[in-house]
């Protein structure tokens, strides 16, 4: 019987090892705060930076909440991250993803300075992770790695496959299993024979962006299954990249969707923020 890989259990122990840390903190002076920036009002965007915040108050660190319309400039938007870089009170600097399409990502994101980069996205972050040095991790990857090891499940000597190729998810993953003495492989929509490539897989992490895209035919017998997509399908309820019910008979251990990767990001922005506070 496959087992389920709890991210919900897994990141509630993990904000709580943090609240201890952040009570311990603050009894010795520091305070922590997070700086959350939302342009739209996209309802996804909503619900998880709404997530955010409620992680932060059960935490114990403080939320300065910025909402934006959907017509905010660019050059306002670049301003304000000057003006909360430099700001001694701001530990992290949150900027909620996907922005309008008249902002550039990249440059708003680089715009942030690299020692408040909670979300681990900042070139001088995912350049320092990749060959080893300290910098803040990108949230969902790191999840996914902490969802791993707190199920026991080795990722040294394993084959990695990891579908989709993201500069938030797809890229940074692989770095981190290769961190991890996994033998990595990165598939994409361009990659001949899917299914073959998939199939060698011992862990699988799925990132594609295509609702119950993966199905049994893509998965070895006893594979780690790790699914990081989120979507509604036609009955209106949450599902992921894989098919769930068509590879459960199939896989050791997989993660549910909902209650599988994504609190684990929330829980990793949160120990980033934690990190930042601890100087
Ligand atoms: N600045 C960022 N933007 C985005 C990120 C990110 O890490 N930083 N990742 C995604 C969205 N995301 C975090 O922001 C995120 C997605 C999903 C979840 C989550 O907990 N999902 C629940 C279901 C929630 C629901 O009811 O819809 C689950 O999977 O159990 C948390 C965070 C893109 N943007």
């Amino acid at each position: 019987m496959a087992f389920i890989i709890d991210g919900k259990a897994i990141s509630a122990k993990i904000k709580d090892e943090l609240k201890e840390e952040v009570a311990a903190l603050k009894a010795a002076g520091r305070e922590i705060a997070l700086a959350v920036i939302q342009v739209g009002s996209d309802p996804a965007s909503s619900v998880y930076v709404n997530n955010k915040k409620k992680a932060c108050a059960y935490i114990g660190i403080e939320s300065l909440s910025y909402e934006f319309a959907e017509d905010i400039t660019q050059e306002e938007l670049l301003e304000l991250i000057a003006e909360l870089n430099g700001r001694e009170d701001v530990n992290g600097i949150l900027v909620q993803l996907p922005l309008p399409k008249h902002i550039n990502e990249e440059l708003v994101i680089n715009a942030i300075s690299p020692e408040k980069d909670v979300d681990g996205f900042h070139p001088a972050s995912v350049g320092a992770m990749c060959i080893g040095q300290p910098g803040f991790l990108s949230c969902t990857p790191a999840g996914i790695i902490q969802l791993l090891k707190r199920s026991n499940i080795e990722i040294e000597g394993k084959n990695c496959v990891v579908i989709g190729r993201s500069n938030i998810v797809g890229k940074p993953m692989a770095l981190l299993l290769l961190r991890e003495n996994g033998t990595v492989t990165i598939a994409h929509s361009r990659t001949k024979d899917l299914k073959a490539v998939a199939k060698a897989a011992d862990i699988l992490i799925v990132a594609i962006g295509k609702p119950k895209f993966i199905n049994s035919e893509y998965v070895k017998d006893g594979a780690v299954v790790i699914d990081v997509g989120i979507h509604r399908d036609e009955n209106n309820k949450l599902c992921g990249d894989v098919d769930y019910d068509d590879v459960i008979e199939k896989v050791s251990a997989i993660t549910p969707v909902p209650g599988g990767v994504g609190p684990m990001t929330i829980a990793m922005l949160m120990n980033n923020c934690v990190e930042s506070a601890r100087g």
